[in-house]
């Protein structure tokens, strides 16, 4: 028993010594997995981030490659609204077989074929459309200036286009959500931060559309010396969620309606523009990235000309006209690859000067009815047309 009892003391007294050892050697085990593992961590972030920055890289080239000014025609169904119109048979038609043409009646059994980017049929839906867009606006937030018309003649479903329904949302709102689910998935790299403006252009004045009384506005030369151009007094508004950018956009719709009530003028004789501005910094490198997202529900295109309009309707189509005509200059310049851009020929493409220039992206909607025995499309030389409706 004596034995026993001095080896048991024994034990104990080297027992803390090795316990010590044991407790420092797992520590030395656990601190050489962990370091390991951070290694391995470091080695999938590095990995990741090539991959992010290569995911970049391909969607700018594939963005390219469909070239960085896209023309989309999408064709109005024909609603029961429009069914009351006597004599009008269908003059435009899309080809099942051929998402690029677009086939317009002549008369005497001539048709002229057009071929544009991406034709919409009647039945394509806000979603089909949209997906269209979708890689631009993904461009917007990696650093991309890019502009998103809709173009056409009254009634021809711009607005529906671009704003749509309570139930079928248009391409601002899908825009917007995409924006920030990106800006949600990139979250552990990357800080947005997103700010929105939005204005209407009538007879060539700016006014604010989230502002309470319709301030007119003008365009200077930024003091900063950057030689950019701001618009001193607009509300520059920052958005924290869509539920947020939902409230503005129905903010300026209303204001759209109100301001145009109290000049006595439609909302579809001024351009909209919602203008979204996207601030990212790279949390690991710190790198800053500007993008700009422009959605413009253009005024639309009218026979004013025709009807003999006088006065105010007079100076007001000649407004419309003359600064749709100068959106088609800039743009066939910007095509064309032109030394001189007429950006300054309307308020619109001055506004608009610094994401319709070189290395930016644009997508023109253009609206076309089936019965619109009035469209005729410019082609331009490069076998795409730069679409504008011209009436005689
Ligand atoms: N693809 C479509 N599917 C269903 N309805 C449509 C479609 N396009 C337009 N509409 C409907 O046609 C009508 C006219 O469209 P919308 O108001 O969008 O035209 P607009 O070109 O914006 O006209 P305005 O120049 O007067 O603003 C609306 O009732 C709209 O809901």
């Amino acid at each position: 028993m004596k034995t026993d009892y001095a080896s048991l003391r024994s034990q104990v007294r080297n027992f803390s010594d090795f316990y010590g050892a044991a407790i420092t050697d797992a520590k030395k085990q656990i601190s050489a997995a962990m370091s390991e593992m951070s290694e391995a961590n470091k080695d999938l972030l590095e990995k990741y981030r090539k991959e992010v920055a290569l995911r970049r890289k391909y969607h700018e080239q594939l963005v390219e490659l469909k070239g960085n000014i896209r023309v989309l025609c999408r064709v109005k169904p024909v609603l029961k609204e429009d069914q009351h119109e006597e004599g009008q048979s269908v003059v435009v038609t899309t080809d099942p077989n051929n998402e690029s043409a677009l086939s317009v009646l002549k008369g005497q059994g001539r048709s002229h074929n057009f071929e544009l980017d991406r034709v919409f049929h009647p039945q394509a839906t806000q979603e089909e459309v949209f997906q269209e867009i979708e890689p631009l606006v993904t461009s917007c937030i990696d650093g991309y200036h890019v502009c998103i018309f809709a173009y056409g003649q009254t009634g021809s479903g711009k607005t529906y286009t671009m704003e749509g329904s309570t139930e079928n949302p248009g391409i601002n709102q899908r825009a917007l959500k995409h924006l920030f689910s990106e800006i949600e998935d990139r979250k552990d790299m990357w800080t947005y931060t997103v700010t929105v403006s939005s204005v209407e252009i009538y007879n060539e004045v700016l006014r604010d559309l989230l502002s309470k009384d319709g301030e007119k506005l003008d365009i200077k030369i930024n003091p900063d010396g950057t030689g950019q151009l701001h618009v001193p007094g607009l509300r520059v508004i920052e958005v924290k969620s869509f539920q947020h950018i939902k409230k503005l956009l129905a903010q300026a719709r209303r204001n759209r309606i109100t301001f145009g009530t109290q000049m006595n003028q439609h909302s579809s004789r001024s351009h909209a523009l919602l203008m979204t501005t996207v601030v990212g910094i790279d949390l690991a490198s710190g790198a800053k990235t500007t993008g700009k997202l422009n959605l413009v529900d253009l005024a639309g295109s009218e026979r004013v000309w025709k009807s003999g309009a006088e006065g105010e309707r007079l100076k007001e189509a000649q407004n419309i006209n003359r600064s749709l005509l100068a959106l088609g200059d800039v743009i066939q310049a910007l095509r064309g690859k032109e030394k001189h851009i007429p950006f300054r020929n309307s308020r619109l493409t001055y506004l608009l000067q610094d994401s319709l220039g070189k290395g930016n992206k644009t997508a023109m909607v253009v609206q076309v009815g089936t019965h619109d025995s009035t469209v005729r499309l410019i082609h331009t030389d490069y076998n795409v047309c730069i679409s504008i409706y011209v009436y005689s």
